[in-house]
C-alpha cells in the first residue's frame, strides 16, 4: 500500500514582515505548484524474527537533489538517527517523520499491533517538488531555449534541482538551491507529515474537514504538526503564513503566538516525543484564517528576473535590528505599511463584491481594461457602475505603490534588498503594460520571482515582454486548494503541476 499526498506552494502578496507580529495579516495565495510525498513500506513481507526488533528502517529519496539517506527508526523512543553521509540530511522531513510518529503512539484508538507492523515494514519515503518551486534558467540558457513558459514546459517534470555556488555574501547571501520563493520547505514538510499521518491511520485524508482522532479536524492536527516540525527544523519561529498556505490554502493569515511552541522547543533537551506532541496538539494555536482568492477573471503570474533568490532570514534579522535600533521610523513606516496593506485587501474584497453583484458590467470592465495601460483604464468609465470598479481598480493600484514605497524605505533603513532598484525597475515596467493590475515582490522580497496580478488575457503579452528583458515567466497559477491526498505516484499519473485528484476545500 502507499500513501501519496500533496501540499502547495505559494505567494504572500502583502504583509511580509509585518506579519511577523500579531495582529497584522497577510495576504498568502496558494498556487498549481505542489510538493509530493509517497509513502510506502520498504518490505511487504515481515520476516518473524522482526517482531523482536528494537530498531526499523526509514529509506528518504529525494530524486531532484539526487539523495537518498537512510535512518534507523527506534520503535521504543521514536527517534530517527542518520546513517548517511550528513550532507544528504533533510532536517524538514526528519521533524515531520519523528513528529508524525509520536502522534500515531499518541492516538489511543489506533491499533497498536498493526501501527507496530507498520514500522517493522520499513518506512520508504519519496520527496519530489513541481518545477515551479525552483530555478531552471541554466537548463534553459544551456539548451539555446529562449526565456519562454513554453520552453519551461518542455522539462522533464520533477527535473533536477541546480545548487546554487556556496557563496557567503551577507544579507544577500544565496539559499543552497535555486528556488523561486514559492516556499518548498513548507509545502515539503506539510506534504510528508499528511502522506506519513494518513498511512499510520491518524488522519483520513479523503475526508479532513472531519472531526478525527484529537477532537479537532485532521487538516488542523496536519497543521498543529507541520508548523512545529518545520519551525524546529528551521531553527526559527517565522509567521507560519507558509505552512498554513500549504494546509489550507488561499487565505488571510494573522500568526500564532509564538509560546504555543514551547514545549517542543524545551524538548530538545529531553521530553518524550509523543510527550511534547500531546502537548503541542492541546495548545493555544490562535492563529487567525479566513478564506481570500483575487477576484475573478485576474491572474496570478510570476517571472523569475535570474538572481538565484535571497535567504529570508537574514534579511528578517537585518530588518529587526533595524527595528531596535530605530523604533520610531520603524514603527511609522509599519504604521503606513499596515494601513496599505489594509487598503489592498479592502479593494480586493470589494471588487470581489462587484463582480458577484454587477457580472456582466464587471466582465465588460475587465476585457476593456486588460487591453489598456491604467492610465486609459478611466475611458471605460462611463456608467456609475463602470465607473465604481475602475474606482477600485486603480484604488488597488494606488495601494500596492504605497506598499512597495514603504517596503522600499524599510529595505533601505535596514540595509537589505527588499525592492531593489533591479526590480523596482522591473516592477515599475511591468505595472505600466497593458492589463497589469498591480506587481510586487512577495513575501520577504529581495530576489526571488517578482508576482504580478493581470487582468483578462493580458498575461500572455506580459511574459512576451518579461521574456525580452530577460526575466522567466513561470506556469505557476493561483490554486486555492490545500493539501490533499492524490490517486497515486505524480510521475507516473501524470500530475506534474497541481491538477490534483481529490481537492479539499
Ligand atoms: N526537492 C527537495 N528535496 C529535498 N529538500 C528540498 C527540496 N526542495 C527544497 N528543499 C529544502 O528546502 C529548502 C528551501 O526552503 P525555503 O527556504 O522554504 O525555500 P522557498 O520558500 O523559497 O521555496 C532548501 O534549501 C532545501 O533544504
Ligand atoms: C519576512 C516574512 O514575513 C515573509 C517571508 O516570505 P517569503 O515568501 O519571502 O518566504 P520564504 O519562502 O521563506 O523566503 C517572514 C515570515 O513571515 O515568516
Amino acid at each position: 500500500m502507499s500513501v501519496v499526498a500533496s501540499a502547495p506552494g505559494k505567494v504572500l502578496m502583502a504583509g511580509g514582515y509585518l506579519i511577523l507580529e500579531k495582529p497584522n495579516a497577510g495576504l498568502v495565495l496558494s498556487t498549481n505548484a505542489r510538493f509530493y510525498a509517497i509513502v510506502k513500506p520498504i518490505n511487504e513481507e515481515l520476516k518473524s524474527e522482526s517482531w523482536a526488533w528494537q530498531w526499523t528502517d526509514v529509506k528518504l529519496t529525494s530524486p531532484q537533489l539526487s539523495r537518498e539517506s537512510m535512518y534507523k527508526l527506534s520503535l521504543k523512543q521514536l527517534t530517527l538517527q542518520c546513517v548517511s553521509a550528513s550532507d544528504s540530511r533533510n532536517p524538514f522531513v526528519e521533524h515531520a517523520i519523528q513528529y508524525a510518529i509520536a502522534a500515531a503512539h499518541l492516538a489511543t484508538d489506533i491499533d497498536k499491533e498493526a501501527l507496530h507492523k507498520l514500522f517493522l515494514q520499513g518506512l520508504d519515503i519519496t520527496i519530489l517538488g513541481s518545477n515551479d518551486f525552483y530555478s531552471y534558467r541554466n537548463q534553459i540558457e544551456s539548451r539555446g531555449l529562449p526565456l519562454t513558459p513554453e520552453s519551461l514546459g518542455t522539462l522533464a517534470p520533477f527535473a533536477s534541482i541546480t545548487f546554487n555556488a556556496a557563496e557567503s555574501n551577507g544579507a544577500n547571501s544565496k539559499p543552497e538551491v535555486a528556488k523561486t520563493g514559492l516556499g518548498s520547505s513548507a509545502a515539503m514538510t506539510t506534504a510528508v507529515v499528511a502522506a506519513l499521518l494518513h498511512y499510520l491511520g491518524v488522519v483520513d485524508l479523503s475526508e479532513p474537514c472531519r472531526e478525527g482522532k484529537f477532537g479537532c479536524c485532521d487538516l488542523d492536527v496536519i497543521h498543529m504538526i507541520a508548523q512545529t516540525s518545520h519551525c524546529l527544523a528551521q531553527g526559527e519561529v517565522g509567521s507560519g503564513f507558509d505552512v498554513s498556505c500549504a494546509v489550507y490554502g488561499s487565505q488571510r493569515y494573522v500568526r500564532f503566538s509564538p509560546e504555543v511552541l514551547s514545549s517542543a522547543q524545551v524538548a530538545v533537551t529531553g521530553l518524550p516525543l509523543y510527550e511534547v506532541i500531546g502537548k503541542i496538539l492541546k495548545g493555544n494555536w490562535d492563529h487567525e484564517r479566513s478564506e481570500i482568492s483575487l477576484p475573478p477573471l485576474m491572474n496570478l503570474f510570476l517571472g523569475e528576473p535570474g538572481s538565484g533568490g535571497s535567504s529570508t532570514p537574514s534579511m528578517v534579522g537585518a530588518v529587526k535590528k533595524w527595528q531596535m535600533s530605530d523604533p520610531e521610523k520603524a514603527r511609522e513606516n509599519w504604521q503606513k505599511l499596515s494601513e496599505a496593506n489594509l487598503e489592498l485587501e479592502t479593494k480586493l474584497n470589494i471588487l470581489s463584491k462587484l463582480a458577484k453583484d454587477h457580472w456582466d458590467v464587471y466582465l465588460g470592465v475587465i476585457k476593456s481594461c486588460s487591453v489598456l495601460t491604467s492610465e486609459q483604464w478611466v475611458l471605460h468609465a462611463t456608467e456609475p457602475i463602470n465607473e465604481a470598479i475602475i474606482k477600485e481598480l486603480l484604488g488597488a493600484r494606488e495601494a500596492m505603490l504605497g506598499i512597495r514605497i514603504l517596503m522600499r524605505q524599510m529595505g533601505e533603513a535596514a540595509g537589505v534588498p527588499i525592492e531593489p532598484e533591479s526590480q523596482t525597475q522591473l516592477l515599475d515596467s511591468t505595472m505600466n503594460a497593458e492589463g497589469v493590475l498591480f506587481a510586487g515582490v512577495p513575501g520577504a522580497g529581495g530576489f526571488d520571482a517578482i508576482f504580478a496580478i493581470t487582468l483578462g488575457d493580458s498575461g500572455s503579452k506580459l511574459t512576451q515582454a518579461w521574456s525580452s528583458q530577460n526575466v522567466l515567466a513561470l506556469l505557476v497559477r493561483e490554486d486555492p486548494h490545500g493539501v490533499c491526498l492524490e490517486s497515486g505516484d505524480p510521475r507516473t499519473t501524470g500530475i506534474t503541476s497541481g491538477v490534483s485528484s481529490v481537492h479539499l476545500e
